[in-house]
């Protein structure tokens, strides 16, 4: 990403991290590519993907912010976190929403 989680640097960045702190994931490691112009160019190269942010779910390339974008709205990203043992807080978010 470009910046950290705590302070993006891009609205791309940005974007990524409202997503996922949506679902309640928080603990993640973020590697700022602005502090390290190899690690920003040598990520393209490895996932032969041209830009940033770069998801990365147990080591394995998801995509970038319009992917993970529509992951959160089709519901896929809830399916991949489960997959990795994590359950989305949206899933909650959604049983007290029923409540009221
Ligand atoms: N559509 C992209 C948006 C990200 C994007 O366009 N990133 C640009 C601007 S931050 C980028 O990484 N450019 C190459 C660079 O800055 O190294 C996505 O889905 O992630
Ligand atoms: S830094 Fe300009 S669009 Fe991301």
């Amino acid at each position: 990403m470009k910046g950290s989680p705590a302070q993006p640097l891009c609205g791309f960045s940005n974007a990524v991290v409202q997503i996922l702190r949506l679902h309640g994931v928080e603990d993640y490691r973020a590697h700022d590519v602005l502090q390290d112009p190899d690690l920003r160019q040598g990520i393209k190269n490895y996932s032969n993907w041209p830009t940033i942010p770069q998801v990365y779910l147990n080591g394995e390339f998801v995509g970038g912010c319009d992917i993970l974008l529509q992951m959160h709205q089709n519901g896929d990203l809830v399916e991949e976190l489960k997959k990795l043992g994590i359950r989305s807080a949206l899933l909650d978010a959604e049983k007290d929403q029923e409540k009221k």
